[in-house]
């Protein structure tokens, strides 16, 4: 890792394009001092190969030094589970854009699957039906985003009663077993990051790096009524949080739980900027500032 002074913006940006030279690295990551972090949020330094990440939340002591380093970017894999509500998507998306990794949301699949047998009508206690409507979906992974039939379905399967609805439909051993081998195709060959229940248990029993993220029923409640996907109520949310994680930690197939080589995180009094922050140090190998 380089460290510069920063005096002024141009000769720092001289300074970084002279360090850079030449050199063979896929990803740049630099870590400025706080005052500093709009001007790298505005202006990418563009070089003819090399991508630069503007990682300005990394830094816990501000001073006037900017830290960069250049990192190559290996296949490597890092699962993240957790209840609802913990912060897992918000947090993969971040890591995902610093470090230039694919993120695969595998709840958005058992979403999806949740959303067309509410709009069919098909009845949620009959697997069978359930995997009629799983075998007519043709999915793909598109921008680190998942499309069913085409189309990427957004916000729609968002709602209170689509989870709902995902968490049952996720129970089904044959749904399970048709999603997760389609996860692993996807997560295959490539450096990436994903989130789920069973990420790190079952999907990628062997991913590089696990993180098992959690919080409060109270909180993962407070977080989810301050989006208002819809006007559920808090005391709504908060009962259906917890009935949604006795659901997901007590069926019998791929509960989810923390593996035994996860790193525990609770986020009860962490902001989102230092869950990121603990996840990227870990997966450097080191406190990267
Ligand atoms: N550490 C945190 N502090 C405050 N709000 C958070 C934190 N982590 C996530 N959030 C917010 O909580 C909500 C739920 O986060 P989300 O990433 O959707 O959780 P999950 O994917 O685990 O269900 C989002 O609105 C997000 O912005
Ligand atoms: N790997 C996964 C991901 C999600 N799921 C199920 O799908 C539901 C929705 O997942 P999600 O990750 O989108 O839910 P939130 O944590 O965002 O609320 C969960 O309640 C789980 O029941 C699962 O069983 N296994």
């Amino acid at each position: 890792m380089k460290k510069i002074k920063y005096e002024n913006e141009s000769k720092l940006y001289d300074d970084i394009n002279e360090y850079i030279k030449d050199k063979n690295f896929d990803i740049l990551l630099i870590s400025t001092p706080r005052v500093m972090k709009e001007i790298f949020d505005d202006r990418l330094i563009k070089t003819n190969k090399n991508i630069l990440i503007s990682s300005r939340m990394l830094r816990k002591n501000d001073d006037d030094n900017v830290y960069i380093e250049l990192i190559n970017n290996d296949v490597y894999s890092v699962t993240v589970d957790g209840p609802s509500g913990s912060g897992k998507s918000t947090v993969c998306k971040l890591i995902s854009n610093i470090l230039n990794i694919e993120y695969l949301d595998t709840g958005s699949m058992y979403r999806s699957l949740a959303y067309f047998c509410l709009k069919e009508n098909i009845n949620l206690e009959d697997e069978e039906e359930v995997m009629h409507v799983l075998n007519n979906f043709e999915i793909t992974f598109e921008s680190s985003k998942i499309k069913v039939n085409g189309e990427f379905l957004r916000d729609k399967i968002r709602t209170n009663d689509v989870s709902m609805a995902a968490s049952k439909v996720s129970t089904y051993y044959s749904v399970r077993e048709r999603l997760v081998e389609i996860q692993r195709q996807i997560a295959s060959n490539k450096a990436i990051i994903i989130d789920g229940r069973d990420a790190g248990t079952n999907i990628l029993k062997n991913a590089d790096y696990k993180f098992y993220l959690d919080a409060s029923p109270e909180v993962r409640a407070k977080r989810r009524f301050n989006e208002q996907k819809d006007d559920s109520s808090y005391e709504t949310i908060l009962k259906d949080i917890k009935l949604r994680d006795e659901q997901d930690k007590n069926r019998k197939y791929a509960p989810l739980k923390r593996a035994e080589d996860a790193v525990y995180i609770n986020s009860d009094d962490m902001n989102i900027d230092e869950v990121v922050e603990k996840i990227i140090e870990i997966i450097r190998g080191r406190n990267v500032l």
